[in-house]
């Protein structure tokens, strides 16, 4: 299912946080938006995944119009992970992860079998399962990430938009979890703030920079030491992965590497 952002702008507080955004998330693709802190990444979520109604412009879910479609249909299609974590509640892990279910129920109608399985994956697949009777006000950070992406996941959505993901993970389950989206066939736009992860898991990149889309392709053709200075003001170099070819940035905290090449 393809999610398409056309022409998104939004204006708040007489601010432009937005200004004529197009991207194209392809049916079964990754797509990364990348950009140094307030330049639009999070408003422009939003906007994907109906927390937000954008100023002008269209999103476009499978070739609809994302604002014509009933909530229930959207939330059935899309499953988002925020970065804020909502998880103030006194529930046990399961009783978050099944709340993933409930576009797919009606009124208080109890989980299937099926649906009772889907979290247990969910939750495996997590590895959180074996916190499922835990209260999540007792969970570490990235406990809890992972209990909400498990519970994503048990929503069984066709379209997943991550905002951070990777946020409180340690690195083992950071990759997990990108490996996990990139082996996933599902339509995927998330932000990342680790350009080296991105890289490795995205099949594009969109960059956005006080609000503009100022470069899009894949990650080797987006991330250039002239970008990532003219973007995040930083010198990096760029090198191929020795395993996988994708594009690596190296930095020094003196900022004047001796590798720069592009
Ligand atoms: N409700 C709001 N009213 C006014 N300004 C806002 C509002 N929400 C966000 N902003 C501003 O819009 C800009 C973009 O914010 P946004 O959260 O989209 O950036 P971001 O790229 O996701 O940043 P970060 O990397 O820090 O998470 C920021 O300058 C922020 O302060």
């Amino acid at each position: 299912m393809e999610l398409r952002m056309d022409g998104i702008s939004v204006s708040l507080s007489g601010r432009d946080l937005v200004r004529d955004l197009s991207l194209n998330v392809g049916s079964g693709q990754v797509v990364g938006l990348i950009g140094p802190n307030g330049s639009g990444k999070t408003t422009a979520l939003r906007c994907a995944y109906r927390a937000l109604r954008p100023t002008a412009g269209t999103v476009w879910l499978g070739g609809e119009d994302l604002a014509a479609l009933s909530l229930r249909h959207s939330a059935q299609s899309v499953a988002v992970l925020t970065q804020e974590d909502g998880t103030d509640l006194d529930f046990t892990v399961e009783e978050i992860v099944a709340l993933g279910r409930t576009p797919h129920l009606r009124g208080n109608q109890a989980l299937s079998a099926r649906e009772r399985e889907v979290c247990r994956h969910a939750m495996e697949r997590l590895e959180v399962l074996h916190l499922a009777g835990r209260s999540v006000l007792t969970l570490s950070g990235g406990e809890r990430r992972r209990v909400l992406a498990a519970r994503m996941l048990a929503q069984e959505a066709r379209v997943l938009i991550l905002d951070e993901p990777t946020n409180h993970l340690d690195v083992r389950h950071q990759l997990d979890l990108l490996s996990l989206l990139r082996g996933s066939g599902l339509t995927v736009l998330v932000t990342l703030h680790d350009l080296n992860l991105a890289a490795a898991a995205c099949d594009r990149l969109g960059v956005l920079s006080r609000g503009e889309l100022v470069a899009s392709g894949t990650p080797a053709e987006v991330l250039t030491p002239r970008l990532i200075r003219e973007v995040f003001g930083v010198t990096a170099s760029v090198v191929p992965h020795p395993l996988t070819g994708d594009p690596q940035l190296l930095y020094s905290l003196s900022g004047s590497p001796s590798l720069e090449n592009g």
